[in-house]
């Protein structure tokens, strides 16, 4: 049993913030105390950005959202602030500790109308967070545009108006803001886009819930990370001095004919790159002397013509994981090869034309399913996840992609890994994480290649599915970070020992 995930990293979705509220008040702290100090955070955040006699703009919805900016415009007040306060809302709806944060504003209540925010410095977006429940529709949709047209700094209470904590996606105007105060742990809102573009800089500020509270003893474990190296560092491979080649996993590659030589090649690169002792890649006859004339020396090849061909060579060789995919073909052989990886009991990443193949042939799908005792890692893109489980809900691309690859890891008794600026990666017992390095430079032919290819060579060295695929994908965008613009994919290879040295116990 893998040693549990630190909480430090868990995403707590908005129902799981609610219920960290309510054992925050179940273990004697006053729900008015939390808004203090929810209030008190935001106001530190105005503090940090502007200067007393400044006028400070504080939109307060009509629940706790708004009940953390009473508090915090309150508090400006007292620090020397020039405070405008408007309500999306009766004041008298007010209620609970909105209600009495409300109480303790002295002064002007305007409506959402009497307001300009060019008038002002800073602007608090404290209308809606966790209690978002339709896009903003109204005045306060037109207040959201006029925020957003001031090109004034904004800072937002727990998520932007507009986000959802949970997704992260916005069905109508959303804030954009400079910087977002939230509160205990982060929502995946704040990690996945858009709503991580629309939250600016993250502060995460205590106010008094405290772990042991949320995640002791009889609580259930957290579910949802944001995707550090804490999660999985434990479970690096370590080699010992005495260790060789054989102990350190032998890796194959899938390859298809001369139509697609490097891809296969990228992914076979990136396994040795990450530590696995020997790379084979099994190629159609007509592409063997083409991968025998390239390098690296470390990297073998042979030839097989048909899929019993490359049964027999998964049978004779003393493999330890798979990689399918890469520049595979999309024919019949490609299928006899896809069956053939499916069935044979070695861990595998399916990737790229393997995944079309998959999507072709419902019946492999199957066969998936029943691989749940071997470690198996698909790799789609948002294309090819479509193709594979289709623009239905819940895989619809409208749907959270926590839950769309949540829901894909358990259907195929599957590590998911939905690649994209905010990969998210899933495995089949539901745990997920939410990798938050990389850059656009990644976009770029070959990157998924490499990806799968390091997710392989993890796997051969006996890391877990789940933990390799986080630790792959978190490798790989900080390989990329360290190339940045003018990368290709040929050069994120020789990046990985730099990346690993980062993490390197
Ligand atoms: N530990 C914590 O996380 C703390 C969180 N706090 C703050 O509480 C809010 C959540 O408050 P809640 O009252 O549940 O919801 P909101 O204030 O976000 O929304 C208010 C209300 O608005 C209605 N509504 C929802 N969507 C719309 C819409 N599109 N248009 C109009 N009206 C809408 C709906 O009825 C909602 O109930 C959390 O974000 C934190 O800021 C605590 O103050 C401190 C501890
Ligand atoms: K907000």
């Amino acid at each position: 049993m893998t040693k549990p995930a630190p909480d430090s990293l868990a995403l707590l979705s908005v129902a799981e913030m609610a219920g960290a509220d309510e054992a925050a008040i179940a273990s004697g702290i006053a729900g008015f105390a939390l808004m203090e100090r929810a209030g008190r955070a935001v106001a530190d955040a105005v503090s940090r950005r502007g200067r007393p006699g400044e006028r400070v703009l504080v939109l307060c919805g009509p629940g706790k959202n708004g009940g953390d900016g009473f508090v915090a415009a309150r508090l400006l007040e007292a620090r020397g602030f020039a405070i405008t306060l408007a309500l999306a809302g009766e004041r008298g709806q007010l209620t609970g500790d909105a209600g009495e944060a409300a109480a303790g504003w002295q002064g002007p209540v305007l409506a959402v109308a009497e307001i300009r925010p060019e008038d002002h410095a800073i602007i608090v977006d404290a209308l809606f967070g966790a209690g978002l429940n339709r896009p903003l529709g109204g005045a306060v949709a037109a207040l959201v545009e006029r925020v957003n047209a001031s090109d004034l700094p904004v800072i937002s209470v727990d998520v932007p108006s507009g986000v959802s904590g949970d997704s992260g996606m916005t069905a109508g105007p959303a804030i954009r803001a400079d910087e977002t105060v939230t509160f205990f742990r982060l929502k995946p809102g704040h990690l996945l886009y858009p709503g991580r573009a629309l939250c600016g800089v993250v502060t995460l500020a205590d106010i008094g819930i405290t772990a042991e509270m949320v995640f002791g003893p009889g609580k259930p474990p957290p579910m949802t990370f944001s995707n550090e190296p804490a999660l999985w560092q434990g479970q690096l491979p370590r080699h010992e001095a005495g260790t060789h080649k054989y102990r350190r996993g032998a890796v194959a590659v899938a390859a298809g004919g001369l139509a697609g030589v490097g891809a296969p090649r990228l992914g076979a690169r990136a396994a040795l790159r990450i530590g696995a002792g020997l790379a084979t890649i099994i190629c159609r006859p007509e592409a063997l002397a083409t991968h025998a004339g390239r390098g690296p020396d470390a990297l073998m090849q042979i030839a097989a013509a048909d899929g019993a061909a490359f049964e027999a060579a998964l049978a004779t060789r003393k493999l330890s994981a798979l990689l399918a995919g890469p520049a595979l073909g999309l024919d019949a052989m490609a299928a006899e090869v896809v069956t053939a990886a499916l069935c044979a009991k070695l861990p595998l990443v399916l990737d790229a034309d393997a995944l079309t193949v998959l999507a072709a042939r419902s019946e492999l799908l199957e066969e998936l399913a029943g691989r749940r005792s071997v470690p198996t890692v698909l790799t789609p893109h948002e294309g090819e996840f479509l193709r594979l489980f289709g623009d239905r809900a819940p895989y619809a691309s409208g749907a959270s992609r926590l839950v769309r690859a949540r829901t894909a890891a358990t259907a195929t008794a599957s590590v998911v890994v939905l690649k994209g600026p905010d990969t998210v990666i899933a495995a089949p017992d539901g745990r997920a994480a939410i990798n938050a390095t990389g850059s656009a430079a990644l976009a770029t032919a070959g990157s998924g290649d490499v990806l799968g290819g390091i997710v392989t060579g993890l796997l051969a060295q006996g890391m877990p599915a789940f933990e390799a695929a986080c630790a792959a994908v978190w490798l790989h965008g900080k390989a990329g970070e360290a190339l940045g613009f003018g990368l290709i994919a040929d050069d994120l290879p020789e990046a990985l020992p730099g990346a690993l040295r980062l993490v390197a116990g």
